[in-house]
């Protein structure tokens, strides 16, 4: 059994028009469409968002093909790798596929390929062009990756990449990913301009 985990509790202070996760893209809400993307790989949904938030992401996911779990923020604004942190908590299968609220072109044969990379391992992360991790779009065993999120936030360190390095991680390189995906599968969309544009590719 896996999990699917969505977090969403940004600011979308560069998109500026209210919560991108539930902006309409091309008639669907953000956030449903990743859900979408990875409804055949997963069998069920987490997401994980602050309270005020929850009202209307359940209402973008009404109808969803698994059951969905929302995971609020017990303190809000402490950055995307607490919010990995609190939707990981509240996963019940080993191994959890994590990714941002901002990321409709996910491909899931490759999140297919990341759960079979990380069997026995703490996680499977892709890492592509110069050298840059994606651990908003891995996969990872819920509560190892959550133990090593609280124990980085107890040190005061924030950064998304901190929690990975106290795992037994492997990479997907560039060659592997695009064997299963297109890069697109990493597009984050934070500003009307990038929506609009994503918009015209989905509509
Ligand atoms: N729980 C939680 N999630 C966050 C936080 N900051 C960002 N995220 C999520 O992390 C992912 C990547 O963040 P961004 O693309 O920067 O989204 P954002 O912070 O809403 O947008 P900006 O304000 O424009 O940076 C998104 O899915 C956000 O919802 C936070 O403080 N808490
Ligand atoms: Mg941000």
């Amino acid at each position: 059994m896996r999990t699917g985990v969505i977090i969403a509790g940004g600011y979308s202070t560069r998109f500026g028009e209210g919560d991108k996760a539930v902006a309409s893209l091309a008639g669907t809400p953000l956030i449903r469409r990743v859900a979408d993307r990875m409804a055949g790989v997963i069998d069920t949904l987490v997401v994980n968002c602050r309270p005020e938030q929850t009202a209307a992401l359940r209402t973008a996911l009404d109808g969803y093909d698994h059951p969905v779990t929302v995971a609020e923020d017990a303190e809000c604004d402490e950055g995307p790798m607490a919010g990995i942190m609190t939707g990981l908590r509240a996963v019940e299968t080993e191994y959890a596929f994590v990714a941002a609220c901002d990321m409709p072109f996910l491909e899931p044969v490759l999140i297919d390929r990341l759960f079979d990379r990380a069997a026995g391992r703490d996680a499977a992360v892709p890492r592509v062009g110069d050298g840059w991790f994606q651990p908003t779009h891995a996969v990872y065993r819920a509560s190892a990756m959550a133990d090593a999120c609280e124990l980085a936030l107890a040190e005061g360190n924030h950064k998304i990449i901190e929690p990975l390095f106290a795992l037994d991680y492997v990479v997907l390189g560039e060659d592997e990913v695009c064997e299963h995906a297109s890069l697109d599968t990493f597009e984050n969309i934070n500003t009307p301009e990038e929506f609009a544009h994503a918009a015209e590719r989905l509509g």
